[in-house]
């Protein structure tokens, strides 16, 4: 049976999403859970880009163990330097480097003739392997080629030492059958094709990059990259959960090994949708909410005869356990326990107590509390490592006033301000601890939210530049939690990404303010 391996580039194509910026830390705990996932190879970045990404990738390529790492660069020797310094210390380095080789882009974009094009392509190959064997070669825009111009630049390459070419289709524009054909025409027309590694990396403009990839892999593609969740630049890349699950459900059509855990799938797609702020569709395939839900009678009284007659996948296959214990504030640290773990969590490296104290506090004001509950618990953020923490919110909108003890055991006593202005709908009076003392302040602003994080900033005397802010319910029943999301930033440093959880929407949104606040530079 052949090998196939899993590429996954969640770090780079996936943050390359509208709206997605993601911190060292986020980025190391996705990598550990694409290690337990069990991927080939993960993209970390492209080192050149930013001082930031140039940092991430070095920490993660000297922390991940057991996986190859791989930054991406240009055609262009100061990138490639980067890179190469960035992977310097890790244990399986890769160099991903390219560049476009279709007309447009090499005549519109590039500016270069064909022939400078491949001169610079093998250059930076030789180049790349000046410092780490193993360099992966892409042809941007490659399904847009000349397909045997195509096959020219690939065979230069791989004269010049690459190990691996990579055959994207950058813009989503091909369909299954022409794609497939495209990696066959490459695979029976490059001489030397059996000296390196093929690649395929589709995106999704179409709505065709899961089928395009398949298409390659049954054309005889060696590595299929792709991304958790099918994130990535405009609409996205190949999902890989459903390229796996795809293979694992048509096993005889596709001759493929991988050493994917599948149970892994599930906790990888929430661990990433909870990190990146992009929610999961509800019928997403794979992964989505509603993935394996039956809801008609037809469908159900099937089910309930035999499970196959509707249900390809059983769930547990890729991780979603069969729920058999109800939750609620009447349950026990056993039967919390268990759960967590039936979920993926590993009780030895949270405080039970801690999470046990918070889940009551969640579960008193829920009558049920769900697996997306405790995964928003599990997920949240630990306050203790942050300079700030959020004591107390007291909002007045419209006369109407609303408090919150944040769930702190010191919480102080939350006073209603009488701050106002004449275009204000709201003002809000939030107690904020900063390294250990507590200071109170008041705004007013055109909402609650608005008033609240005006109020936080008259604490902190930051001058915050609120980017992007974002609200979702992420479980079911009345009391569903709110997951907040906000982007900010000071003066010209990278922003941040912040995430709060709580059933009320004000604290969630105020918690993930503060959130984001500890991670401004
Ligand atoms: C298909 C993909 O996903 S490709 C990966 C996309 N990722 C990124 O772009 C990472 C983020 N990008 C960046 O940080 C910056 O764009 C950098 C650091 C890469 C380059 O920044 P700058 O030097 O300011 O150049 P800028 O981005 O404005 O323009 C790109 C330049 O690279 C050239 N170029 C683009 N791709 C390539 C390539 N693969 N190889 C060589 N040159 C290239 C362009 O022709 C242009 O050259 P020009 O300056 O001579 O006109
Ligand atoms: C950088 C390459 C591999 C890419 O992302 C694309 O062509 O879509
Ligand atoms: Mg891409």
């Amino acid at each position: 049976m052949k090998r196939l391996y899993i590429f996954d580039t969640t770090l780079r194509d996936g943050e390359q999403s509208l709206g997605i910026t993601l911190n060292l830390k986020e980025k190391l705990e996705i990598a550990h859970q694409l290690v337990r996932l069990g991927v080939d190879v993960i993209e970390l970045g492209f080192p050149a880009s930013s001082p930031g990404d140039f940092e991430s990738v070095q920490t993660i390529a000297r922390e991940l163990k057991g996986v190859t790492v791989c930054g991406l660069s240009r055609c262009v020797a100061k990138d490639i330097d980067r890179c190469a310094e960035a992977l310097k210390d890790a244990e399986s380095p890769r160099i991903h480097t390219g560049i476009a080789v279709s007309a447009l882009h090499m005549e519109k974009k590039l500016q270069m003739r064909p022939d400078q094009v491949i001169e610079a392509a093998a250059a930076a190959v030789r180049h790349a392997k000046s410092y780490i064997s193993d360099v992966e070669f892409f042809a941007e825009d490659a399904f847009r080629s000349d397909h045997d111009f195509l096959v020219q630049v690939l065979t230069r390459v791989i004269e010049a030492g690459a190990t691996v070419v990579n055959v994207p289709d950058t813009v989503g524009y091909a369909t299954p059958w022409e794609y497939g054909e495209l990696i066959a025409y490459v695979k029976n027309n490059v001489p030397n094709i059996d000296r390196a590694r093929l690649s395929i990396h589709c995106h999704n403009d179409l709505g065709m990059a899961t089928a395009n990839s398949l298409a390659g892999i049954k054309a005889g593609a060696d590595q299929v990259e792709g991304t958790i969740n099918g994130i990535g630049e405009r609409a996205g890349n190949t999902s890989l959960e459903e390229v796996i699950m795809a293979i694992y459900t048509q096993k005889q059509r596709y001759d493929v090994q991988h050493r994917i855990n599948t149970r892994e799938i599930a906790p990888t797609s929430r661990l990433v949708s909870m990190i990146t702020g992009v929610p999961v569709p509800a019928h997403k395939a794979i992964v989505g909410a509603n993935a394996y839900m039956h809801a008609s009678g037809i469908h159900q009284d099937g089910v309930l005869k035999e499970k196959q007659t509707y249900e390809i996948i059983d769930p547990e296959i890729i991780g979603v356990p069969r729920n058999r214990i109800v939750l609620s504030a009447r349950s026990g640290r056993h039967a919390l326990k268990h759960r967590l773990e039936e979920l993926g969590y590993s009780s030895q490296t949270v405080d039970m107590e801690q999470v046990y104290q918070a889940f009551l506090r969640l579960a008193d004001q829920k009558q049920e509390v769900y697996d997306e509950d405790l995964h928003m618990l599990m997920g949240a953020g630990g306050p203790e490592a942050s300079r700030y923490r959020l004591k107390r919110i007291s909002v007045v909108t419209n006369g109407h006033v609303s408090e919150n003890d944040t769930g702190a055991d010191d919480a102080i006593p939350g006073t209603t301000t009488g701050a106002s202005a004449a275009t204000a709908t709201a003002t809000a009076t939030v107690t904020l601890e900063i390294d250990g003392a507590q200071t109170t302040d008041a705004a007013a602003g055109n909402g609650p939210v608005d008033a609240v994080f005006k109020a936080i900033d008259r604490i902190t005397g930051k001058a915050i530049r609120l980017e992007d802010y974002n609200l979702r319910s992420v479980s079911r029943g009345a009391e569903a939690l709110g997951n907040a999301t906000v982007k900010i930033r000071t003066g010209d440093n990278p922003s941040v990404m912040g995430r709060g959880v709580s059933t009320d929407i004000i604290e969630a949104s105020a918690k993930a303010y503060v959130d984001a606040l500890s991670k401004l530079r």
